[in-house]
């Protein structure tokens, strides 16, 4: 097969479709003087309605920008039922408005959907408090704050694959359904099936707990897919995921989420965990680069937080340091903290400060905070080689480490039950080192947009208790 020859087709894909296709133009390709004296089709919804003496003024938004389209009509085209919320198609020409930008002249106006303004929980003009908004998740994406921050999470997500792919990496989706609990925490959620049928027919063939059983297999959704990310850096070198992971925490707190994005990375061939941070700490400052290039309009209208962070070097500190500075500032601490324990978000907090309000790793951790599969450090074998990243407002952002790739060594370390011959096998044929780590997606984005509460930068938050749309 000669690929050779498609190379040389330079048409835009658009041409080889058919023909005579209606096309709409959006709001953010309708919203520039450049279009003045075009006659174009846009469809959106109405965010604002005045009514002059001879005209309405319509904000028009379809989603594609925060920016809203301003649409004149004549009071005489108003069709009965245009209001505040309703989708409408307008056909007009692009004209210069007085203010310089560029508008609409409908010559004619249909609405779409009405919206009753008597039962919709959204008023024009008004700005609601977050948790008010948050009762309506089907109707939020409409509200302007949160289409913005829906606009920004997909841009953050381009970036971060962007970045990566620039970098070499190869994008591995990791399963979902496991049959191991990576952290070894305990917090899975278990996989069964709902089908009577399948149930019977599973207890017929002899599986001994059909109930809480995938085929006979204990099975999860997954808590990390770092365990299957080392396995395709032996083969693959430097590999990442962008998945759903899953936490069965009783916690309702401002920062967890029982369903959440994570990015792992994993990197054959690492040692240290001074080159992980190094990592980890681009790929922060890439995609932040790339959100305020792409996205100044809706970082602007969020009112992000200036990220002073970007121009220094994030902070690296031990986890010994880390607690003796907690412990000479006892005084200022709720929570006092003793040799050996994990930080409370009080403590991260107060780290991230004291070092200068930019983002902090904390490395070399003692082993009985982490899980199985951290590699002992060379100066202590009760620290293992661990990073913790602590960002202002959120704390820990990222957690990462050097895998302990010692075949004896791992095989004393597992879990026991814990199904993972598969893994240990990693270490016995053409084995490296290997060293990742995995960053909370909505984290990340509560950090760079200064988003208090988690559940505002995810379309559909999951959540103890609610899992109701
Ligand atoms: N891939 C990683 O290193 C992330 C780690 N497994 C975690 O869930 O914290």
């Amino acid at each position: 097969m000669n690929f050779k020859r498609f190379t040389h087709l330079k048409l835009p894909p658009e041409q080889y479709l058919r023909k005579n296709i209606h096309k709409y133009a959006t709001i953010c390709e309708t919203n520039d003087t450049k279009n003045v004296g075009k006659r174009l089709e846009v469809q959106g919804w109405v965010r604002a309605l005045r009514k002059m003496k001879n005209n309405i003024f319509l904000d028009v938004n379809d989603g594609t920008s925060s920016q809203h389209l301003q649409v004149v009509l004549n009071k005489n085209q108003k069709p009965e039922n245009l209001n505040y919320g309703c989708s409408i198609v307008i056909e007009g020409q692009v004209a210069q408005a007085p203010n310089g930008r560029a508008e609409l002249q409908a010559e004619n106006i249909q609405v779409i959907g009405s919206c009753d303004l008597n039962e919709y929980p959204f008023l024009p003009r008004k700005q609601y408090e977050s948790e008010y908004v948050r009762q309506f998740l089907h109707l939020r994406p409409r509200t302007r704050t949160f289409s913005s921050i829906m606009r920004l999470r997909s841009l953050a997500s381009d970036a971060i694959r962007d970045h990566f792919s620039k970098h070499n990496f190869i994008n591995v989706d990791t399963p979902i359904i496991t049959s191991n609990d990576c952290e070894g925490a305990g917090e899975v959620f278990n996989v069964q099936p709902n089908s009577h049928e399948l149930l019977a027919k599973m207890k017929k063939e002899g599986s001994t707990d059909a109930t809480t059983t995938y085929f006979n297999t204990k099975t999860f959704l997954s808590v990390s897919g770092q365990l299957h990310l080392e396995a395709c850096a032996r083969a693959l070198s430097k590999v990442y995921n962008f998945c759903p992971a899953f936490r069965a925490e009783n916690s309702k707190s401002r920062l967890h989420l029982s369903e959440f994005y994570m990015i792992e990375a994993e990197l054959a061939f690492m040692t240290s965990v001074r080159d992980l941070a190094n990592e980890a700490e681009l790929l922060v400052k890439s995609t932040m680069l790339r959100i305020i290039e792409k996205g100044a309009l809706d970082l602007k209208f969020v009112q992000a937080p200036e990220p002073a962070w970007l121009n220094r070097a994030f902070g690296f500190i031990t986890y010994q340091e880390a607690l003796d500075t907690l412990n000479r500032h006892a005084d200022k601490l709720a929570f006092p903290i003793k040799q050996g324990e994990n930080f409370a978000k009080e403590h991260e907090l107060f780290l991230v400060q004291h070092y200068g309000n930019v983002p902090v790793f904390i490395v070399d951790w003692p082993k009985e905070c982490k899980p199985f599969y951290m590699q002992e450090c060379d100066y202590d074998n009760n620290k293992v080689k661990a990073l913790d990243l602590l960002v202002p407002t959120v704390g820990e952002l990222i957690g990462g480490s050097v895998r302990e790739d010692n075949y004896v060594k791992l095989k004393d370390k597992l879990p026991c039950n814990s199904n993972l011959d598969w893994y240990l096998q990693l270490r016995k044929y053409g084995n490296v080192p290997t060293a990742g780590f995995g960053m909370g997606f909505e984290r990340f984005l509560q950090f760079i947009l200064g988003v208090p509460n988690i559940k505002d930068v995810i379309p559909f938050p999951r959540w103890p208790y609610n899992c109701n749309l």
